[in-house]
């Protein structure tokens, strides 16, 4: 890119969350001074200690787990807080088994202390071990994604607030976790705003289409977004192993007639098909089809289902986008069944209470979890106004990773 320089400056000047203190980061990962329930009281049994708190909150905790955890200077390192400590080639790792792995343990109301056999000294903050108690669900920092009620309407963030170091950052981050869309306004009509936007979170997921992508109506375009036709509500390169996890589309002009977007929480439609057609359900998360895309110097091909479930049988991911599906290639008795329930998910995407549609304003940015939500826009007519906009992808790992720095 010719212009490298300056974008870099650019970056640097306008988004560039504060400097970190690298003391607090260090507090941070050890867990330590985090506010909890004091330790009432510490109790040796067979191969492990249990913890009471104050609140009435009992943790067991196996020998080899609190020596594993050892936050010394020497199991971790001073600096990076990376464990070092290796159990494969500690020789009291056997002990741990059975009894006599421990020498002796200390506790106050905000600490225990452990001496093993070896001589060594392991501290441990109460507070620490109270928010990681086997079995209890980990704190975490990142909200649950929600499906949309009916008539969702997704948050706004104005782009003043996004870069001000206010908390306009962490309100869209939450929103884009939670709803897998949050709108952000009001931004200046500039050329690689989005990609600033984009790499003040994590750099930019490249694909076939580049790193960072104009969507306007081309003469010859490689694909749909480059034409001025409807897009149907679809997910983004389902034709890769790893779609992009966030898709940001930043709006420059919007004077054509028609083009308004709109969105649909494809994990909600799944729901409410696994509701109304539970075949149908089983049908599209059971069945793998293929994906393809095809131009010039690129081939690039799946097979995955249209609902891709976790291993607890909830939606993890969709794959819809009606133009590169591929030759639809099952045994001929799995082909009716398998139209039927693609049919009935797609009308259920069409339905008006599911979706939210809007016209993007210049200055614009819509952001969007493209593994979960559905985009899509009607034509527009390139003779009667200019169209143009500017989008790039990250990795939900650099979404997530921004909003935990944001919360420290
Ligand atoms: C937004 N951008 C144009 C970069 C990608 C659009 C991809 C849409 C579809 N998966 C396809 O491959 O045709
Ligand atoms: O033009 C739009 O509003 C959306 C474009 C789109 O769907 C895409 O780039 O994948």
């Amino acid at each position: 890119m010719s212009s490298g320089n300056a974008f870099n400056d650019a970056l640097t000047h306008r988004h560039t969350p504060a400097p970190i203190d690298m003391a607090e980061l260090r507090r941070y990962r050890q867990g330590s001074g985090a506010p909890a329930a004091t330790l009432e009281s510490v109790t040796r049994q067979a191969r492990r200690l249990t913890l009471h708190w104050s609140d009435g909150r009992t943790g067991q905790f196996p020998m080899m787990w609190l020596r594993d955890h050892c936050a010394c200077d020497q199991c971790r390192h001073p600096l990076t807080r990376e464990r070092l400590y290796k159990l494969l080639d500690d020789p009291l790792w056997e002990r741990f088994e059975g009894d006599d792995a421990l020498a002796s343990f200390e506790f106050d109301a905000n600490a225990s202390t452990l001496t093993w056999q070896d001589g060594h000294v392991s501290r441990f903050d109460a507070g620490w071990l109270y928010q990681r108690c086997p079995g209890e669900e980990l704190a975490t920092l990142l909200p649950t994604p929600t499906p949309w009620p009916t008539h969702f309407t997704p948050s706004h963030v104005s782009h003043a607030d996004f870069v001000d170091g206010s908390d306009g950052r962490s309100r869209w981050a939450t929103a884009l976790l939670r709803d897998g869309l949050v709108m952000l306004d009001q931004g200046p009509c500039e050329q690689e705003e989005v990609s600033r936007i984009a790499e003040s979170i994590g750099p930019m997921r490249s694909t076939n289409f580049g790193g960072r992508f104009d969507v306007r109506s081309v003469p010859n375009p490689n694909n749909a977004a480059y034409t001025a036709i409807g897009l149907e509500l679809h997910t983004d390169l389902p034709n890769w192993r790893q779609p992009p996890d966030i898709q940001l589309l930043y709006c420059l002009e919007n004077d054509a007639e028609g083009g308004e977007s709109s969105f649909a929480d494809g994990f909600a439609a799944a729901e409410t098909l696994r509701a109304e057609n539970p075949e149908a359900f089983r049908v599209l998360s059971e069945t793998p089809i293929d994906f393809r895309f095809q131009d010039d110097g690129h081939d690039i091909a799946v097979r995955e289902p249209v609902i891709d479930l976790d291993g607890e049988g909830r939606p993890r991911e969709i794959r819809f986008n009606n133009w590169i599906r591929d030759t639809l290639s099952l045994p001929s008795d799995q082909i009716e069944a398998w139209y039927d329930a693609y049919r009935a998910l797609w009308q259920i995407l069409r339905r008006p209470e599911g979706r939210v549609e809007l016209t993007l304003e210049p200055g614009q940015m819509v952001a969007f979890d493209n593994r979960r939500v559905l985009h899509g826009r009607n034509a527009f007519d390139p003779n009667t106004g200019k169209r143009h906009l500017q989008g790039t992808y990250l990795d939900l790992d650099m979404l997530q990773s921004h909003l935990r720095v944001l919360s420290r």
